[in-house]
C-alpha cells in the first residue's frame, strides 16, 4: 500500500473526520492559528520545525557577548540547536530500528521530529496531528527535504490510530500527552505497538510531591489551553497498559539553561517565567519515560 492511497476519496481529497470532541475542536483551530516566531524562526535555522523545548548546556561561546551585533541571530540558531538536541534525545530512547519498521510520532506538530527519525534510522515514519495546516505544513517540508515517500502527516486523533493491530516498531508522544487523557492514550499505544516495541515520551508533568499542581502549572495549562498530568499518572496509566519503563529521566537540570537563555531573546512569548519559575520549585518536572511494550 502507498502513502497516499488509503483514506483518500474519489475527489482526491483525503477524508478526514471530524474532531471527536468539542475540545478537540479548540485543539485543532489553536494550532492552525499558531505562528509564534519563536517557533518559526527556529525553524528556519535549517528547515526543521519543533513545538518542543531544548536540552543540554548552552555553547556560551556560540552565542558571543551581548554587544555583538549578530548575538540575537546567534541565540535563535542555539535555541534551535537545544531543541533538535532533545529530540535527538528522545530517538536516543527507541533503540535499535531497522529501515522496514513504521514508526509512530503522536502528536507531530510541524513534523521536525518525524524527518530526524527517518534521517537516524531510514524508515517510514508516520505522524498524527489534529491540526490541518500542521499536516500541510509537515508534508510540504518533508517533500521539499526530499523524504516525502517516507515522512507523512495525518489530521487524525492520536487515539483512534489508523494502524493495524502490532504493527508499529516505535511510537512517541513529544509534548503532546497534555491533551489527553493518559489511559486511552497508552491503550492506543498499547495496540498498535509490537510486542517488544519501544515507546517514548517527553513531557512536562506535575510533581506529585509537590501536592498538587502549582499556580505556575496552571498558568502554562492556561496559555496552551493542556491538562498537564502528574508524574504518578503517567506511570500508573503505563503500568495498566502493558507499558513497562525501561527509563525514567528527570530532564529538569537539563532544560533549564535552554529557558534561562530563552528568557534573554527578543522572542519572549511571556511563559517563560512560568517554566522557569515552577521547574524552580520543584512543583513541575521536565521527564523523559521509555516503556517496552510487553
Ligand atoms: C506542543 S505540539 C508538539 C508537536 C511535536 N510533537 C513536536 O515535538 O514538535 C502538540 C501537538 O499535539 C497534537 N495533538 C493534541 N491532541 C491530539 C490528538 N488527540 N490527536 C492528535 N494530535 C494531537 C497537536 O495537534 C500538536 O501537533
Ligand atoms: C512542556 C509542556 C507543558 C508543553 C505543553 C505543550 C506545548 C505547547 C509545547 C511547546 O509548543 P511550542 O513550541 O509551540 O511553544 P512555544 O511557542 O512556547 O515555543
Ligand atoms: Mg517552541
Amino acid at each position: 500500500m502507498s502513502l497516499t492511497d488509503d483514506l483518500t476519496t474519489a475527489a482526491g481529497h483525503a477524508a478526514i473526520p471530524g474532531p471527536a470532541t468539542p475540545y478537540q475542536g479548540d485543539i485543532a483551530r489553536y494550532w492552525d492559528h499558531e505562528a509564534r516566531p519563536v517557533n518559526l524562526r527556529l525553524g528556519d535555522v535549517d528547515g526543521l520545525y519543533h513545538h518542543h523545548y531544548g536540552i543540554g548546556p548552552v555553547d556560551r561561546a556560540a552565542i558571543g557577548d551581548p554587544a555583538d551585533s549578530e548575538r540575537e541571530k546567534k541565540v535563535i540558531t542555539e535555541l534551535h540547536r537545544l531543541e533538535s538536541a532533545q529530540a535527538d534525545v528522545l530517538l536516543d530512547h527507541l533503540g535499535p530500528i531497522t529501515p522496514d519498521a513504521m514508526l509512530v510520532d503522536a502528536g507531530c506538530g510541524r513534523g521536525g521530529s518525524m524527518v530526524m527519525a527517518h534521517q537516524r534510522f531510514g524508515c517510514r515514519v508516520e505522524g498524527l496531528t489534529l491540526s490541518t495546516k500542521q499536516a500541510d505544513f509537515g508534508n510540504q517540508r518533508a517533500r521539499e527535504l526530499g523524504v516525502g515517500d517516507f515522512v507523512r502527516s495525518r489530521v487524525c486523533n492520536m487515539l483512534d490510530m489508523p494502524f493495524e493491530t502490532g504493527s508499529v516498531a516505535g511510537s512517541w508522544n513529544n509534548e503532546s500527552s497534555m491533551y489527553v487523557d493518559l489511559h486511552d492514550l497508552f491503550a492506543e499505544h498499547s495496540r498498535v505497538l509490537a510486542v517488544g516495541g519501544r515507546y517514548v515520551t517527553i513531557t512536562g508533568c506535575w510533581n506529585p510531591a509537590y501536592g498538587q499542581p502549582s499556580k505556575w502549572v496552571s498558568q502554562i495549562n492556561a496559555h496552551f489551553e493542556c491538562n498537564i498530568h502528574s508524574r504518578r499518572e503517567y506511570l500508573r496509566a503505563m503500568a495498566d497498559n502493558r507499558l513497562v519503563p525501561q527509563a525514567v529521566i528527570d530532564l529538569t537540570p537539563d532544560t533549564l539553561p535552554y529557558w534561562e537563555l530563552r528568557a534573554t531573546s527578543s522572542l519572549v512569548t511571556g511563559i517563560e517565567e512560568a517554566f522557569i519559575n515552577s521547574y524552580k520549585d520543584g512543583s513541575f518536572q521536565y521527564v523523559l519515560i521509555a516503556a517496552d511494550r510487553v
